[in-house]
């Protein structure tokens, strides 16, 4: 039974039998279990029990995509796209997806969503909204509709079953206690969930800001509901080597009541309107965090506020490494 090899094999490497762990499910996936090569693959993707390969994870991927296994296609298809394991080829990446699609509903679901944007052969946009400025110092812009609905619900549909209430580590105790400054719940969708769809909206974000896709820590999506807020803060991170220079904020859903974007510096209120974009810089030309940048998100009156946030570096980021 594959259940009972996979929990035995989780209680061996639990125990810090992890070569017994290793052997015993190699053995299995080499027999044909799809379950067994599937969970080969996550811990080279955690590096977790082995230590991190996302070329052998990929490997593994692909055996389990040849048995048939619906997950493991369509987490080729998002680590094809952004070059995980191997360079980033989004044709190939489209590809595998239309193979998946063939029987997946899901697969078919992102390629009829894929069908109506404008881009280009690399998933890239062949055009953009005009950004209307905002604020010259610091620079702040919107862009009206950067997303359209479809693109909204999607983002806070890949977002939803990962949601868990903003935590950070209490540096007195170590512990995860609930975050002060920010009160809403939020989901990063990290390299294994970036589908296409996902891809080409961080693409968008990337072409809006100017920046270079590798340079967004992956699409965090907040939701934030009646009484939470994102108390006024800087994006900016004290001391990082590779800072945070810009954020992209994408409104993805309106109808609710309070959560306006503030910037107290240059006294302005941002209403959220579904599929609208702010962009800001969180720098100074010197590179040092601009006060001026300080925000937050006012607290939720009535109904839920959904956001997608890209925090933009100003060098390329690892997303298997960022935390
Ligand atoms: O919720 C908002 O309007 C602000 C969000 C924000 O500041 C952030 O995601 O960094
Ligand atoms: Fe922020």
């Amino acid at each position: 039974m594959s259940d009972a090899v996979i929990t035995r094999a989780n209680q061996l490497s639990a125990s810090g039998a992890t070569a017994d762990a290793i052997a015993l499910l190699t053995k299995a996936a080499d027999a044909g279990d799809v379950d067994a090569l599937m969970q080969l693959a996550v811990w080279r993707l955690v590096g977790k029990t082995m230590p991190r390969d996302l070329s052998e994870a990929r490997a593994l991927l692909r055996r389990a995509v040849a048995i048939g296994h619906v997950d493991a296609a369509l987490m080729e298809v998002a680590l094809t796209a952004n070059g995980s394991g191997g360079p980033p080829s989004w044709t190939a990446a489209l590809s595998l997806l239309r193979t998946a699609a063939v029987d997946d509903p899901i697969a078919m679901e992102q390629l009829q969503l894929l069908d109506t944007m404008a881009i280009d052969a690399d998933g890239a946009p062949t055009q953009l909204p005009s950004p209307e400025v905002l604020s010259t110092a610091p620079h702040i812009v919107r862009f009206a509709r950067l997303f359209t609905q479809q693109e909204c619900a999607h983002i806070a549909g890949v977002a939803a079953p990962m949601l868990e209430p903003a935590r950070i580590i209490d540096p007195q105790t170590g512990q995860w206690v609930a975050n002060p400054i920010r009160t809403s719940d939020d989901a990063a969708i990290g390299p294994t969930n970036e589908n296409l769809v996902v891809r080409a909206l961080n693409q968008r974000i990337a072409a809006a800001s100017g920046t270079s896709i590798g340079q967004g820590e992956p699409l965090t999506v907040l939701r934030y509901r009646p009484g939470q807020q994102y108390r006024p803060h800087l994006d900016t991170i004290q001391g990082a080597q590779n800072q945070r220079i810009k954020t992209v904020l994408v409104y993805l859903n309106e109808g609710f009541d309070g959560g306006e974007t503030v910037f107290p510096g240059v006294n302005l209120t941002v209403t959220p309107r579904g599929g609208d974009a702010i962009l800001f810089d969180t720098v100074l030309t010197t590179g040092a965090p601009d006060p001026a940048a300080r925000h937050a998100g006012l607290p939720v009156r009535q109904g839920a506020k959904w956001l997608a946030t890209r925090w933009i570096r100003a060098e390329p980021i690892d997303p298997w490494t960022i935390s």
